[in-house]
């Protein structure tokens, strides 16, 4: 079957593609994919029931903090290719690391819901972009994220 390119991360290079959030080339990953939904990102994902946290019946923490992390870096990244009014495609796809991440875990994640991750563009300044990302699962805001992001020298 021809490979279908439709998410964000689908756009990644190959050798950006190994993160294990959101690398498709990571097979033990969460191979997260995230889209535009009008001007904000979204990305479902429903975790295994072993992402614990504590307790059986919630998604563990630091899940959570990668979940929103990865969904933010895909977003900078189309956020500055839509920016740039180009394209993506796996040449000119703009690459970003994470400087900075801050979560607030406002309620507990219910473990065995979807999770839907919206990011907002909060900023875009030269390199840097900045990215709001809620965490939501059965109706409920669990967690808020905001995050720094970085365009990578080499790839400028
Ligand atoms: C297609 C695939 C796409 C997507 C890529 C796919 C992979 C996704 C990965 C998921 C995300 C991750 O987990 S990434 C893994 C976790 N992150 C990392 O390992 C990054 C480690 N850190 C670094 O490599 C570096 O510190 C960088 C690249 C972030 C920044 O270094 P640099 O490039 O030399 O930039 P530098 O001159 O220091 O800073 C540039 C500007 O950012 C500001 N700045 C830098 N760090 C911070 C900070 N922590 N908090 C506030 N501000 C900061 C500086 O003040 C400056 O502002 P001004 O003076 O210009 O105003």
């Amino acid at each position: 079957m021809e490979d279908k390119l439709e998410a964000f991360q689908d756009f990644y290079p190959d050798d950006y593609s190994h993160c294990y959030g959101c690398g498709r080339l990571n097979e033990h990953g969460m191979q997260i994919k995230s889209y535009w939904d009008g001007e904000e990102s979204v990305c479902r994902i429903h975790p295994r029931d072993y992402y614990t946290g504590g307790m059986k019946h919630i998604v563990y923490g630091g899940l959570i903090a990668s979940l929103i992390d990865c969904h933010a870096a895909g977003t900078a990244a189309a956020a500055k290719i839509k920016e740039l009014g180009q394209e993506m495609t796996r040449e000119t796809m703009p690459r970003f690391v994470t400087a900075n991440l801050n979560v607030n875990f406002k309620a507990p994640t219910p473990i065995g819901a979807e999770i839907e991750l919206r990011g907002k563009v909060l900023e875009i300044k030269g390199r840097k972009v900045t990215i709001g990302v809620d965490l939501i699962a059965e109706g409920v805001v669990c967690a808020e994220g905001q995050a720094l992001m970085i365009q990578v020298k080499e790839t400028l």
